[in-house]
């Protein structure tokens, strides 16, 4: 059996005075994608900011790489979160973004050049983020996630603002990364995009 990367444990999360996710368990092995699928609203993103150690008052329990998660640099030094657009440096361009990327991170998976290509960027490396379309940007967004080391993706909605053909090209960006080694969650309302990835599909009931 795959070694177990990811194992969050009976879950539970109470917000203004509702349940937002009761007692959810999810569990990830090295080079496993798991897709957390459900309705808006379901708590999906609630889970991942659980995994991610970042939503406060969550009760149960969760590893990841064997510890809890914290807000420690050496936590996210194997951890990669694509959530909300990341706040974009004015002034630089989509090439320096995934330079910056490159430089801080030791042994980044690929170079700067080298990432503007599969991520469909090559013809804006020299445009700033904030004068892109949201698409453009998701797909920057996924560039430097997927530029810099990791061990685990944590991604939400990565599907987000999307066309088809490049959701299917990320399908097999995920693919190779998993083959890699590497262990995926994500929130998805693209069921389709998942199974291309060879996703194992879960579906979060809302509490
Ligand atoms: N800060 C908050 N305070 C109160 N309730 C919240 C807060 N954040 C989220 N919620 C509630 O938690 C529930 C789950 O939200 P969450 O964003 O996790 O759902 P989701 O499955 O990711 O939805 P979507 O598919 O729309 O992105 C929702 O009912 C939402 O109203």
């Amino acid at each position: 059996m795959a070694e177990m990367i990811i194992e969050a444990r009976d879950v539970t999360v109470e917000l203004a005075g509702a349940v937002v996710l009761d007692g959810v368990d999810l569990a990830a092995g090295r080079g496993e994608i798991v897709a957390v699928a459900g309705d808006n609203g379901a708590g999906k993103t609630t889970l991942l900011r659980c995994l991610a150690g970042l939503q406060p008052r969550a009760a149960g329990e969760v590893g990841v790489l064997g510890r809890p998660p914290a807000d420690a640099p050496d936590f996210w030094r194997d951890v990669a979160l694509v959530g909300d657009e990341p706040a974009w440096y004015p002034g630089l361009s989509v090439l320096e973004h995934l330079e910056l990327m490159a430089s801080v991170h030791d042994g980044a998976r690929m170079g700067a050049e080298e990432a503007l290509e599969p991520f469909g960027l090559t013809g804006r490396r020299d445009m700033a983020p904030v004068a892109m379309s949201t698409g453009q940007r998701q797909r920057l967004s996924l560039a430097m996630a997927l530029l810099r080391p990791s061990r685990v993706l944590l991604l939400d909605e990565p599907e987000r603002g999307l066309d088809a053909a490049f959701r299917m090209r990320l399908a097999s960006i995920l693919a190779a990364y998993a083959a890699a080694g590497g262990t995926v969650v994500m929130a998805t309302h693209d069921p389709a995009m998942a199974k291309a990835a060879g996703a194992r599909l879960v579906r979060l009931e809302a509490a």
